[in-house]
């Protein structure tokens, strides 16, 4: 046996558990979000790592929540969200929306404002997209949410807040050369 095969662990596909699914999972590393929302529903947020882009005509993404989250009801009764990219100082702010924190108390700690759609805007994330949401899809135990942008903005943090094996991680916008 080589070391690739020493190092790979297989999973016989009759055997893929939640557990199993989650632990392959942890090996991809992901860009931490808070996903926001007020309208009829109310103001609501939390910290999300499924979300991705979709396509550039009409600028949509997508974003995946669990339908037993707490701030799942707020976003099925809204039209609007906000996708909030989190930098490497945000990290406190996703441990806030990511737990299980009473939804009027997870917006006290950093500086929120509204914009277009009256979706929470984090004042210095990373990025912010202001979407529409135009068509929901559930799948399992969530609801994968195709978002419109409307309005949308960049801020140059110098590092983003990554998700990996279970931990956070900072990642610097740009690599110094070797050499
Ligand atoms: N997509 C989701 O719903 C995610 C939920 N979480 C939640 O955050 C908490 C902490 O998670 P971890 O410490 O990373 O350990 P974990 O073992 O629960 O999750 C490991 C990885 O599995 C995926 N995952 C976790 N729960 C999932 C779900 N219900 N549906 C689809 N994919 C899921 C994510 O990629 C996550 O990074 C857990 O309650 C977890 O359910 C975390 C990341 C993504
Ligand atoms: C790094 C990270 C990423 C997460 N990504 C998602 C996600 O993409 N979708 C989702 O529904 N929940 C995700 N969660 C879980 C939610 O943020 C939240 O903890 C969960 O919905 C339970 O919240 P509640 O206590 O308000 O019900 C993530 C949590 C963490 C810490």
């Amino acid at each position: 046996m080589n070391a690739l095969q020493q190092q790979t662990r297989h999973t016989a596909p009759q055997n893929i558990s939640s557990t199993a699914f989650r632990d392959a999972m942890s090996h991809l590393a992901a860009a931490v979000n808070v996903v926001t929302t007020d309208g009829p529903g109310g103001r609501a947020g939390f910290t999300a790592s499924a979300v991705c882009s979709v396509t550039d005509d009409p600028p949509t993404l997508l974003v995946c929540i669990n339908r037993s989250a707490s701030a799942y009801p707020a976003f099925a009764d809204n039209a609007t969200l906000c996708v909030n990219v989190l930098s490497a100082a945000h990290q406190e702010v996703s441990n806030t929306f990511g737990g299980k924190t009473p939804m009027a108390m997870r917006f006290e700690h950093a500086e929120w404002t509204t914009r277009e759609t009256g979706a929470p805007v984090l004042a210095d994330a990373l990025a912010h997209f202001e979407c529409r949401v135009s068509q929901r899809l559930p799948v399992g135990t969530h609801e994968i949410m195709l978002c419109e942008i409307v309005s949308m903005a960049t801020h140059d943090a110098p590092e983003c807040l990554l998700y990996f094996n279970r931990q956070y991680h900072q990642l610097p916008r740009a690599i110094a050369s070797a050499g």
